[in-house]
């Protein structure tokens, strides 16, 4: 693997050692004459160690035998041997050069083929891992393969033993089939002799049927001329039909002429029923004008009502005078005169004649002649004030047996002649709401009461104990509620 520049380096030293023997030898004498310096030429393949040995010992002899000729020799020694050296040092340098090129080839193709046998070692590195896989595998199959041959030898003894029962059963059916087989053909036996007297009957019954049959055609030739006859009267009705058809189909037709017409009709109809529609609903936006005008002279009008209601005065006493009563003498009166403008002339004939004429000044008197009507018609403004917000109170005032409860409820309810204000101002009350729903809704709730004795009692209440009111009555327990 040396270069070859370096083995023949070392043979030179070798070579170049024997020489150089030979050489210090005349040097070291100290008899080496010029002439034979020339020589010295021949030492161009000694060794460069031994040509400066050559150069040292020329040396350390010039200078122990203090020669004078010697530095002239050793000169020309010197240059010579530094020429030779310095040639040798080139052609060393030239052969180091060649050989480092060698070397850095030779490295450059190591390198190459170290980097295939690195990229050959990876693939068997792969490659082995691949067979170390496939290695596992194989023995995991083959683990698989010995425990399912395991399985089979058990399966095997197994099924040996079911072939043996099969064997078994098989023996024992081949007898059950002999046997079988006998009965079987005992059987055949008597049944080709059922079957014998089976044919025989048949037979007869063949014969019978025969007849049957000659009997069933003769029948079905009287039939087919039945049929034949009752062919003719279907046509005859087919026909009848068509033309029945035919006349229904004209109708139709004329009936669909018709409803065309009628179509027309209603297109038209739908059109003036349209035009007249929105007449119409002209009309009822002027309708719902008038109303809301009308609402609005009605709210006006109420207004007016309750100020002429205010005029005439918010507390308001009238004084109905009773009738006598049966038995009662009409000579017994009191009552002088009675005014239209509610004026009432009580006379006293116990008191002096100044005195015995009393003049009382009410709203109004009710003559015993009054009716309930006329009586209720002066409170019914007052009543009606009620659905427009205004708070109203009636009540009865006098003596026991004036008349208070005949004023009010009246003595017979059941007759609407005879009812009392009670009566009449909620019936005209009930009426007013119905009159105005469209405008109003109201609600409406009633209580009475009587005042004795400073005790108020609700009249209506069925409960004798809470008849009694424990408190006087506030306003609002007699509040009628209104809303629009
Ligand atoms: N205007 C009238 N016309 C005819 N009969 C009358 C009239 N007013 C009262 N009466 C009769 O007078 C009687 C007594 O009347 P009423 O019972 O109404 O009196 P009252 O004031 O309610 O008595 P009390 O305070 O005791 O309850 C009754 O029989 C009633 O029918």
């Amino acid at each position: 693997m040396h270069p070859d520049g370096q083995l023949n380096g070392f043979n030179n030293v070798n070579g170049g050692g024997v020489k150089h023997a030979e050489i210090t030898g005349h040097i070291l004498e100290g008899d080496l004459p010029a002439a034979r310096v020339p020589e010295l030429h021949n030492l161009e393949n000694a060794s460069s160690q031994s040509l400066f040995h050559i150069v040292h010992k020329i040396l350390d002899d010039s200078i122990e035998n203090r020669k004078e000729d010697v530095p002239d020799r050793v000169a020309c020694l010197l240059k010579k041997l530094v020429q030779m050296i310095e040639q040798r040092c080139s052609k060393q340098a030239e052969d180091f050069k060649k050989q480092n090129n060698l070397y850095k080839t030779r490295e450059e193709k190591y390198q190459f083929k170290m980097r295939v046998f690195k990229t050959l070692v990876t693939g068997a590195m792969e490659e082995n891992e691949v067979l170390m896989n496939q290695l596992h595998h194989i023995k995991t199959e083959k683990t698989m393969v010995e425990e399912k041959k395991k399985l089979e030898d058990v399966e095997l003894i197994r099924l040996r033993k079911e072939n043996n029962d099969r064997n078994l059963e098989i023996s024992q059916l081949k007898q059950e089939f002999e046997v079988t087989r006998d009965a079987y053909e005992n059987r055949c036996i008597q049944l080709e002799t059922d079957a014998m007297e089976i044919k025989s009957e048949l037979e007869n019954k063949i014969i019978n049927l025969e007849n049957l049959l000659t009997d069933s055609r003769k029948k079905v030739k009287e039939l087919e001329k039945f049929t034949e006859s009752k062919f003719q009267r279907w046509k005859k009705k087919e026909r009848c039909y068509k033309n029945f058809m035919d006349f229904q189909y004209g109708s139709l037709k004329e009936l669909r002429m018709g409803s065309e017409s009628i179509k027309q009709e209603v297109l038209m109809t739908q059109q003036i029923y349209a035009e007249e529609i929105n007449e119409f609903g002209m009309k009822i936006q002027g309708l719902v004008d008038a109303a809301q005008n009308y609402h609005a002279v009605l709210t006006e009008n109420r207004k007016l009502y309750n100020e002429v209601q205010d005029l005439k005065g918010n507390i308001r006493v009238y004084c109905r005078i009773r009738p006598f009563l049966k038995g009662q003498s009409q000579r017994q009166t009191t009552i002088e005169y009675i005014g239209d403008n509610g004026e009432l002339v009580v006379t006293n004939p116990s008191q002096k004649a100044k005195e015995s004429h009393r003049l009382f000044k009410f709203n109004k008197v009710f003559s015993p002649a009054a009716t309930q009507e006329e009586v209720f018609i002066d409170t019914q403004p007052l009543i009606r004030s009620v659905l427009d917000g205004y708070n109203v109170c009636i009540f009865a005032y006098g003596q026991t047996g004036s008349g208070k409860t005949y004023t009010m409820t009246g003595p017979n309810v059941s007759s609407p002649e005879d009812w009392g204000v009670n009566y009449r101002a909620l019936n005209d009350l009930f009426h007013l709401s119905q009159v105005r729903r469209n405008s109003f809704e109201y609600e409406i709730g009633v209580q009475m009461v009587e005042i004795y004795n400073e005790q108020v009692r609700d009249l209506l209440s069925s409960n004798i104990t809470q008849k009694r009111y424990p408190s006087i009555l506030t306003s609002s327990s007699f509040d009628t509620h209104t809303y629009t």
